[in-house]
């Protein structure tokens, strides 16, 4: 999606939650405060995938948080049946065979994005699984190497926003979860922003879930989200 004049769409609000009832039950009371959802592993096993085609045919962008990462034949067919369901983004592990494989797979229209490290993790935790590179490093090489191979958007933290955007150029989107507005429970979200200072950092959509699907509220704390970075 190129840069776009409505400010919403910087908002993708993540549907993490336990089946598609719940999921209509928000986007219903979401309204039109967002236009931009991502279904993800919990609601993709619990019916979610039918649930994004409809999502898309209703006129919604769609994002599916689905990680691929396997021999690159599989990679590359499971990105070509993910195509058929009209979503907007796909993600994958961004490792060079599986990058280049989800690029030959991928019909017009959706979006490949490279998850260069969980924003769950830190410094340690990729130590412990076995990187000898700091976060920061291993986030602009893969980057690097995700913009050589022609990937779409990088996913990362909002902190490597800017280093990304040197290594891929003012088309490539940067897409940050490990978002929290000031105040709220962090999680285990290791590498945080606020939504202002996400944007602030060049970022071109932030991923949202827990905030607003927790919410009392949901769509005053979307809105909220996108007027903080229409601010920022
Ligand atoms: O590095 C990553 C990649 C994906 N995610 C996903 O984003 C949302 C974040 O949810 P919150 O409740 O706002 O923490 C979730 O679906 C993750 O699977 C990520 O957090 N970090």
């Amino acid at each position: 999606m190129p840069e776009s004049a409505d400010p919403r769409d910087r908002l993708i609000v993540a549907l993490d939650l336990p089946d598609v009832a719940a999921a209509e039950r928000l986007v219903a009371r979401i309204g039109d405060a967002a236009t931009v959802y991502k279904i993800g592993y919990r609601l993709a096993y619990a019916g979610g995938l039918d649930f994004a085609a409809r999502l898309a045919k209703s006129g919604k962008k769609t994002f599916l948080d689905l990680k691929l990462h396997d021999i690159g034949n599989t990679v590359e067919e499971g990105v070509r049946s993910a195509s058929a369901l009209g979503a907007t983004f796909l993600t994958v592990h961004a490792y060079p065979q599986t990058m280049r494989a989800a690029l030959r797979g991928r019909g017009s229209g959706l979006k490949i994005l490279a998850v260069t490290v969980l924003t769950s993790y830190d410094d340690a935790d990729a130590a412990e699984a076995g990187y000898a590179l700091p976060v920061a490093e291993l986030v602009a090489r893969r980057a690097e190497q995700a913009a050589a191979i022609g990937i779409d958007g990088i996913v990362c933290a909002a902190a490597e926003a800017g280093a990304v955007r040197e290594r891929i150029g003012p088309a490539g989107l940067i897409v940050t979860p490990g978002i929290r507005p000031a105040g709220a429970e962090a999680g285990d979200q290791k590498r945080v922003m606020t939504p202002g200072q996400a944007r602030a950092a060049g970022i071109d959509h932030v991923v949202v879930g827990r905030p607003i699907t927790g919410a009392d509220d949901p769509r005053a704390v979307a809105q909220g989200i996108v007027a903080e970075m229409e601010d920022a």
